[in-house]
């Protein structure tokens, strides 16, 4: 069926999902990749051109990505007519199984809600999967970069985060008020007037297939623990809740069982027989944890909003937003996206770092099952690093760099290949 703007390359495939999930990737897949807002107009072609050079290098001509550029955000609504969030750019994602995305602009306060979460709920993309680790000669703000490895599985659908809120005053805002008061008998809203109001759902059903997958994962990666992060003292049915489900999903599918009389618990890894500890940490302790005792955590599940900040938190610590990568995954579905925003004041003038986008798109060749490819653009990001050939973010932390734009830190990559 014909797009109304999205046009498919006249070479390349479909990639395909078995029943098992399991991906069928031709030689010459179809990936539709968002340009992006602000910044993504600089570092999405950067992105494109180092995976391609990756892909070359490693397969010689055998394998190859045909792009095809589908449209959300400002470059939608150009084109779209006002629409910036295209019924045709869902179809397509959820119909080609694996897609890349540049940052898309959230007006604060107002205005339209976000697309970003917009199309994690659409596509119910549950997970939102950030690793951060440190390469070697990244300028940090610790002393001990190197410790700092964990991967963060982030819910990625529920929470206060899915925009369900009225504004104060509004008619709607008022009547929540007044149910809650007159109907569920809460007398603690301090001032009930001029009121905001946001509902926080988090469920059974949507913390334990997030644990889930975050379980299997540090099983199939052979890591050491599972932290639960919750604010579970202060918001005892939800952040709580997510604590309880997630422990006795660890009991009930993987055989856990307490450590020392609990709440902790372990169990051996079916594949390697090693102990894995799943344990929890309140929210705010977290914050300090993972920089005071960062070696004592591995993989982290936790809810929408705590991993929003733990996510930036984190890839600071190991230098800079600049080089944090994320994917957005349902069963059957990936759109790989940095954790980093639009950064409007940077926008079009070829000078962030691009290997946020980078790296998200080495996390897409790992499951295109590519990993040649993706071990080439490892590299190459560590080559230029190491020659201190670097973006202005690292550059202004490093002595004796050589500063270099986003396109050039691009080709410094694609040379250290
Ligand atoms: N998934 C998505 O698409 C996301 C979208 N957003 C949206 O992006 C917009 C801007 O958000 P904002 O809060 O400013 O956060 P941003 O992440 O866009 O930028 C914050 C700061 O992070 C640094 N930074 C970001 N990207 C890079 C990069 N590629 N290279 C080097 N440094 C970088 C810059 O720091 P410095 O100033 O120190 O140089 C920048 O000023 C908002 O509309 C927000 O809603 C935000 C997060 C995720
Ligand atoms: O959607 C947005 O604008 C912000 C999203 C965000 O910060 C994130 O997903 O990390
Ligand atoms: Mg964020």
């Amino acid at each position: 069926m014909p797009y109304q703007h999205i046009k498919v390359p006249s070479v390349g495939e479909k990639i395909t999902v078995n029943a098992d999930n399991t991906l069928n990737v031709p030689d010459q897949p179809i990936i539709p990749f968002i340009e992006g807002d602000g910044i993504g107009v600089d570092i999405s072609p950067v992105m494109i051109k180092v995976v391609d050079a990756a892909v070359k290098k490693a397969y010689n001509g055998s394998k190859q990505i045909s792009w095809m550029e589908v449209y959300t955000g400002e470059k939608a609504a150009e084109l779209y007519d006002g629409d910036w969030f295209p019924a045709e750019t869902l179809e397509v994602l959820k119909d080609y199984s694996v897609g890349i995305k540049g940052p898309l602009t959230t007006p604060v306060g107002g205005g339209f809600r976000s697309l970003n979460v917009a199309l994690r709920q659409e596509l119910d993309l549950y997970t939102c999967l950030r690793p951060v680790r440190w390469f070697e000669g990244v300028p940090s703000p610790v002393k001990e970069p190197e410790k700092t490895n964990m991967v963060i599985f982030r819910e990625n659908s529920e929470d206060i985060y899915c925009g369900i809120e009225w504004r104060a005053g509004t008619d709607e805002a008022t009547k929540v008020i007044k149910f809650l008061q007159e109907e569920m008998g809460v007398t603690k809203i301090r001032f009930d007037t001029d009121c905001g109001i946001g509902i926080k759902p988090v469920s059974k059903e949507g913390t334990q297939r997030l644990v889930r997958k975050a379980l299997q994962y540090t099983i199939d990666q052979d890591l050491p623990s599972l932290t639960l992060v919750h604010k579970g003292n202060i918001m005892k049915f939800t952040e709580g809740s997510f604590k309880d489900w997630g422990y006795e999903l660890a009991q009930a599918e993987f055989g856990a069982e307490l450590l020392d009389g609990g709440p902790w618990m372990s169990f051996k890894n079916p594949n390697t027989g090693k102990q894995i500890v799943v344990k929890d940490v309140i929210a705010d302790a977290m914050l300090q944890q993972v920089l005071l005792r960062p070696d004592e955590y591995s993989v982290i599940a936790t809810l929408n909003l705590n991993g929003d900040y733990l996510s930036d938190a984190l890839a600071a610590q190991v230098g800079g937003i600049g080089i944090a990568p994320g994917a957005n995954l349902s069963d059957k579905v990936a759109i790989f996206e940095a954790t980093h925003g639009t950064a409007p004041k940077y926008a079009g003038q070829d000078k962030v770092n691009p290997g946020s986008l980078i790296l998200s798109a080495e996390m897409m060749l790992r499951h295109l099952g590519w990993n040649e490819a993706a071990d080439l653009i490892i590299d190459g990001m560590n080559n230029a690093i190491q020659a201190k050939t670097v973006t202005y973010d690292f550059d202004r932390l490093m002595e004796d760099a050589t500063l270099l734009s986003c396109s050039e830190f691009g080709e410094a990559i694609i040379k250290g290949m």
